[in-house]
């Protein structure tokens, strides 16, 4: 199998850890903001998380650099068509980005200016290249809770127009989901759908809690249902859909090593995964490395690629039109 020329879907991807180095370069000079350094080679190593990342804390740190240039509607416009872009170039042909709007407050802008701009370099690259998308807003764990709801007022504006669903990223405790109930049931009753990052570095107990109290139709990553039986057999039951990230999982030492990732056995057993980037720089990573590594390391056959591609497809927030013409590239 050709990787590179596979169509493919990503439904994992952060906007602020997936941008060009060569563009933070452009935009702190535009923008006036100090650089650690004019060399795009130490630029980009400051801004790749290390395979030996202690833990997914450490990982988050890799985000400073990138979000101090995301503070401008030009930047982020410019970024966001630049994603799409990058991934329509691998044969990407559906790519749902999130974000946390509430790290770009730093210029001033509103959540309006915010996520009309992500969505506007989005609506860019999709007039250009044979690719479709949308816009999942991120809600940070451990930031103050007083703006979460003026966040979901301002995106329901772009509901089903670039913006489709609601998700709580960053750091991961146990038990985290109790705080989120009223937040998550909010964004429901606007129209929103649901995708929470849980069982990362936390437990299995957090994605039941997060299908079962925070009505979670996705998980980002879910690795850890791996040893919780109850978790596993809800998220079976439920048809959850698992957005699993290998070289992610790898450097926040949610899995030990891409051999004992779980994906291909959560496959065999019907437990619905989905192979994603989750950030294209932090992570040094592409959708085609990705189906290469997953491909390669568990010898996957173009039967079994296209499975997943269908579970993608389906388990997309996309209308159901854009769905349709997703499943043509399907085998
Ligand atoms: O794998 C991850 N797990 C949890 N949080 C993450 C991950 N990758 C990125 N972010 C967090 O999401 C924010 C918005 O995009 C990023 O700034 C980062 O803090
Ligand atoms: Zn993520």
């Amino acid at each position: 199998m050709n990787n590179f020329d596979l169509p493919k879907i990503d439904l994992h991807c952060h906007l602020d850890g997936s941008v060009r180095p060569q563009t933070i370069i452009e935009l702190a000079h535009q923008q006036n903001l100090p650089l650690p350094s004019e060399d795009i080679s130490e630029i980009k190593t400051l801004m790749v998380a290390p395979e030996t990342c202690q833990n997914l804390d450490e990982y988050l740190m890799r985000f400073e650099l990138p979000l101090s240039v995301m503070q401008t509607e030009e930047g982020l416009e410019r970024i966001s068509f630049e994603v799409f872009e990058d991934a329509a170039k691998e044969n990407v042909k559906y790519l749902e980005v999130r974000f946390g709007p509430m790290l770009h407050l730093q210029n001033g802008l509103t959540f309006d200016q915010i996520i009309g701009s992500v969505v506007k370099g989005m609506k860019r690259a999709e007039e250009q290249y044979d690719i479709h998308g949308n816009y999942i807003l991120s809600i940070l764990r451990t930031m103050p809770k007083d703006r979460i709801n003026e966040v979901i007022d301002a995106g329901a504006k772009y509901l089903n127009n670039g913006v489709v669903a609601f998700d709580l990223a960053g750091s991961e405790v146990s038990g985290f989901c109790h705080e989120f109930i009223p937040y998550a049931q909010y964004a429901i009753e606007k129209g929103y759908r649901v995708t929470i990052h849980a069982g990362e570095q936390g437990d299995g107990q957090n994605v039941h809690d997060a299908v079962s109290l925070l009505g979670a139709e996705r998980v980002g990553h879910g690795i850890h249902i791996k040893g919780h039986p109850e978790a596993y057999e809800l998220v079976k039951s439920e048809s959850v859909a698992l957005e699993t990230c290998p070289s992610s999982n790898i450097q926040t030492k949610a899995v030990d090593n891409l051999s004992s990732h779980p994906i291909k056995a959560f496959h065999k057993d019907g437990v619905l995964i989905t192979i994603n980037t989750d950030n294209r720089t932090v992570s040094n990573t592409t959708m085609t490395d990705e189906v290469r590594k997953v491909v390669e390391e568990f010898d996957l056959s173009r039967e079994d690629y296209f499975a997943i591609y269908k579970v993608s497809v389906e388990h997309s927030f996309a209308a159901d039109a854009v769905k349709q013409h997703l499943m043509q590239y399907a085998d």
